[in-house]
């Protein structure tokens, strides 16, 4: 890999501290991060070189997956420096230039130049027009621009947004951050598919009724009310996460896994998927809010008795859709999404419901019998179960159903930013939202923003610790969210992976 230098914007902030400086560290120890790299950690506080290293090893000390090995972390450690940066201060770029340029040498790397924005949006294009301006975009090697959600706050917003990043950087350049795009069990779904014949030739609308993707969370606003309710579940995990993990179900398999098919084919899925009229947006979309409830034997506040929550507040915390792709593969089959705070428990799962097995051969119903299920756990366990049909040897007659399961010890998998700086350090765009897919995402959503300012959809309420509004089970009609109330077995700590065939 190539020698490297990181600039990070934002370094004395949270996502710095919770999951930039472990991956960074994780790295290092997979021998993942190049032979020879410089961290430049910026900011306005006014911090010293030793300050700041000592701040990165208490950030390990707390958030690492791993145990901290005192001898490598002090090597580790030494390429960590600090520089005051205000964003609008020009001159800033200038001493940061110096600075780079000085590790640069000292550590002879060629200009290859990381900048990793992680800082509010707000700042986004002051600080790549600087970078161009200051000549610390003028690289002889390659430069980069990462850059965290969101992205923009409406169509209008990211497009405006992605005018002014573009005058600095090419697309190529660009990284933007979906953080599910680097969990291990969504990079895993194309292999899925590819290299096992049984799941790829049930991979159509021949053999799926229904696809439901989740994402709960059992963690309530937290402390970030200003933030949040300006932007609800709808921008914060909808318009991105979400309409993400449906891009990587959806896509067709590529012919080659190269980042531009890859992303040829997600956008695909986004050009196929049909687009809500505004008369058509209540009985599709819901969005609702979470009330007092509990969650795990205690009782929990509701959203608007939230702290810097107001008693008014309209905000949605929930989203649920029901959505179509009318291409050859997935026309007729509807896509069930849904995404919630202070659900009854932390999950993010896909589940693949087949036809009825008895049907296609005209034998009467079998009541006993329960469809099919593709079962792909991506966190907080991490695993495959798929559900079969087998006979009940205890009750002559019925049917019972069977799963087996493969589970991975999740604690032992790398975290999503480590995946995702890896691959920005190669160069491989695979898992980042091309801005094409960005687009076409907030120009799904658009009509959905719209609806909810005209008060065209109203606002439900759910407990908190329960699995949403009754509005959502409705939306599925005869069908029903799988697993709502039995959740899959968690991964036997003490081993990597556990197969095993067992009654459900
Ligand atoms: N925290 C998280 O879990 C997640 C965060 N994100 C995104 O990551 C980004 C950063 O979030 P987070 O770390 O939580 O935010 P914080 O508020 O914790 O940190 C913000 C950082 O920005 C710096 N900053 C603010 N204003 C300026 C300025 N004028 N000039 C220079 N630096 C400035 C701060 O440094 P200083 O105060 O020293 O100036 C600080 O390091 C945001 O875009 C957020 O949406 C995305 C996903 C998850
Ligand atoms: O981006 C975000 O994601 C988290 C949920 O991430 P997960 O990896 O724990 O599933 C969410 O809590 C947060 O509101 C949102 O900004």
């Amino acid at each position: 890999m190539d020698a490297t230098t990181v600039v990070l914007f934002g370094a004395t902030g949270d996502l710095a501290k919770r999951k930039i400086y472990p991956a960074l560290y994780n790295l290092y120890l997979d021998h993942k991060m190049p032979e020879s790299f410089s961290v430049i950690g910026l900011g306005r506080r006014d911090w010293s070189d030793a300050f700041f290293q000592q701040q990165v090893k208490d950030s390990l000390t707390t958030f690492s997956r791993r145990a901290i090995d005192p001898a490598g972390l002090n090597a580790f450690i030494s390429a960590f420096r600090y520089s005051v940066l205000d964003v609008d201060r020009p001159e800033d770029y200038k001493t940061l230039l110096q600075l780079v340029e000085q590790r640069e040498k000292e550590l002879n790397i060629p200009s290859n130049r990381m900048f990793y924005l992680s800082v509010g949006p707000e700042y986004f294009d002051t600080i790549a027009s600087n970078i161009k301006s200051s000549g610390l975009g003028s690289t002889q090697g390659w430069k980069r621009l990462i850059i965290e959600k969101p992205f923009g706050r409406d169509l209008k917003s990211a497009q405006e947004l992605n005018e002014k990043l573009s005058k600095s950087f090419e697309e190529d350049e660009i990284f933007r951050i979906d953080h599910y795009l680097g969990k291990p069990m969504v990079q895993n779904l194309e292999v899925l598919e590819y290299s096992n014949p049984v799941i790829h030739a049930l991979w159509s609308n021949r053999y799926i009724a229904n696809v439901q993707i989740t994402a709960a969370e059992t963690v309530g606003v937290e402390e970030r009310a200003g933030y949040y309710d300006k932007t609800g579940a709808i921008r914060d995990m909808f318009q991105n996460h979400m309409l993400q993990l449906l891009m990587m179900t959806a896509m067709q398999l590529p012919k080659q896994s190269t980042p531009e098919e890859v992303r040829r084919k997600k956008k695909n899925v986004m050009e196929s998927l049909r687009p809500l009229i505004k008369e058509d947006i209540a009985s599709n979309i819901i969005r609702a809010q979470y009330t007092a409830g509990e969650l795990a034997g205690k009782p929990v506040q509701g959203y608007k008795d939230e702290p810097g929550i107001k008693a008014t507040s309209q905000n949605d915390t929930f989203i649920a859709a029901k959505l179509w792709i009318d291409d050859y593969f997935w026309k007729g089959i509807p896509f069930y999404i849904r995404t919630g705070k202070r659900m009854k428990e932390k999950s993010t799962r896909i589940v693949i419901e087949f036809k009825e097995p008895l049907e296609q051969y005209n034998e009467p119903h079998h009541e006993s019998a329960q469809p099919n299920l593709l079962i792909i756990d991506i966190n907080p366990n991490e695993g495959i179960a798929l559900q079969l049909n087998s006979k009940d040897s205890l009750n002559q007659g019925q049917f019972i159903p069977v799963r087996a399961n493969a589970f991975t010890n999740a604690k032992e998998m790398p975290e999503a930013y480590e995946n995702l700086i890896f691959d920005a350090m190669r160069g491989d765009a695979t898992f980042f939202a091309h801005w094409d897919e960005v687009e076409l995402s907030w120009k799904w959503v658009q009509p959905i923003l719209e609806a909810f300012e005209e008060g065209i959809i109203p606002l439900q309420s759910y407990a908190a610790g329960s699995n949403g509004p009754q509005a959502a089970h409705d939306l599925l009609g005869n069908h029903k969210w799988w697993l709502d109330t039995e959740p899959t077995p968690a991964a036997t700590p003490t081993q990597a992976e556990d197969r095993e065939l067992s009654r459900v």
